[in-house]
């Protein structure tokens, strides 16, 4: 049994390469399509479409709960036990442990050691460490082509990044920003949050962390306003209740916010210019003519990503890694009270997460924005001042500060 791990920077469009592995373009790697499963979020978001479109169940049948409303760890743990009762010769897995907390990762490699005496295995990959023990070739894929692995420094951050541009207008802060008082939240029977006290000042940096299911986005959506379970409950956000006669549209003004789900949402015919000077208006697109002083920030920020020469480039032509990094800075570019940056990392290769890390503890010393990232991977090199943990018990999760 042969396993091979292919290590890609944030450039490869992951699909085009598993297509070719699937078609047998790679002289070093000869596989059976029809006895081939591709585990990735592209086949899961193929079952949610199915369920969506056709009412169809397929990896969720034993339970009620929609695949969608499902977590990230939830849903892949259903993929991976579904695919295997269709005795796969060769599985293909694309950044399996992305979006998975340290118990699934763990449930994973072993699962994965496990059927590699039976099955073989590729894994596609943005970070080294998770390549798998029992691999026997790593390849780089470069320019379409399979080359023998090179191993490059995963581990060294940025030894200097420029400074972080200051807000053009410098808006008094909130005295407060995020307060939930005993905020429980249950869906139908099942309960997700427990009592929940915490509140993130002005200028702290904090990391949310928990495991797969226990709530994370649940607390995120109903401080972005996107869950409407935050109504009705003490929870008071940039100084007014929740529910008090606030627009979503009033708080959205008070974050920046950055999730990798978002820059599949951006169709991208701007230029690199006008993406950094919508962040200051919350805007999708430029509808006005940026003044001097926005386009001049604008140069500043893209000095800081070493794109200063690319201001006039679309959005849509850039690479994965390169788009989040430019829609990471639209986020931060007004210094908004409070930055929230939704598991961030996902998909960077070691290179580019190492930069992010870097920008973001910048970023945390020389803004007053508060800042709050969520993330299950401990990134290496992060620097919060605290951690909100999320503890799942039967009666929902509660909440523990250090
Ligand atoms: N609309 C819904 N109906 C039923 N259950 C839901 C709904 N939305 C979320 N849940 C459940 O609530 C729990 C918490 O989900 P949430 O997405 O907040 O967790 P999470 O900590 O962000 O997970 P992950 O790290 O895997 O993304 C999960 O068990 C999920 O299945």
């Amino acid at each position: 049994m042969e396993h091979t791990a292919i290590l890609i920077d944030n450039s490869v469009n992951t699909n085009k390469l598993a297509n070719g592995l699937l078609n047998n373009v790679f002289k070093e790697i000869y596989l059976k399509p029809h006895n081939t499963l591709l585990f990735s979020t592209q086949t899961i978001d193929h079952y949610i479409d199915l369920e969506e479109r056709l009412e169809q169940k397929i990896i969720n049948k034993s339970s009620a709960q929609p695949l969608k409303t499902m977590s990230s760890g939830e849903r892949k743990k259903l993929l991976l036990e579904y695919q295997l009762t269709h005795n796969p010769e060769t599985m293909i897995l694309v950044n399996p442990y992305d979006n998975l907390d340290a118990a699934t990762q763990r449930y994973l490699k072993d699962k994965l050691t496990q059927i590699s005496t039976k099955i073989s295995i590729i894994e596609i990959l943005t970070r080294f460490k998770d390549a798998s023990t029992f691999i026997d070739q790593h390849y780089n894929y470069i320019d379409g082509k399979l080359v023998p692995f090179v191993k490059g420094d995963q581990n060294k951050l940025p030894l200097s990044i420029a400074p972080i541009p200051q807000p053009i207008d410098k808006p008094a802060l909130p005295k407060e920003l995020v307060i939930f008082n005993e905020v429980s939240v249950s869906y139908g029977s099942k309960k997700v949050l427990n009592n929940i006290c915490w509140e993130i000042k002005p200028n702290t940096f904090w990391q949310l962390i928990g495991p797969n299911g226990s709530g994370k986005s649940t607390l995120l959506n109903m401080i972005t306003g996107d869950n409407p379970m935050g109504y009705g409950q003490d929870l008071c956000l940039f100084g007014a209740k929740k529910g008090s006669g606030e627009s979503v549209w009033d708080i959205k003004k008070k974050i920046g916010y950055f999730s990798p789900h978002m820059v599949d949402k951006f169709a991208g015919y701007h230029s690199l210019e006008h993406m950094l000077i919508s962040g200051i208006h919350d805007s999708v697109g430029l509808y006005t003519i940026p003044t001097v002083m926005q386009k001049n920030q604008a140069k500043k920020w893209l000095h800081l990503l070493g794109m200063e020469h690319r201001a006039q480039e679309h959005f849509r032509n850039l690479s994965n890694g390169d788009k989040r990094l430019i829609m990471t800075a639209r986020a931060m570019i007004k210094h908004p009270p409070l930055l929230i940056l939704d598991e961030p990392t996902v998909g960077l290769d070691d290179s580019s997460a190492n930069f992010f890390v870097a920008l973001v503890n910048a970023y945390s010393k020389q803004s007053k924005s508060a800042i709050l990232y969520v993330n299950h991977r401990p990134e290496l090199g992060l620097e919060p001042q605290f951690t909100y943990e999320l503890l799942p018990s039967n009666q929902g999760s509660h909440g523990v500060e250090s």
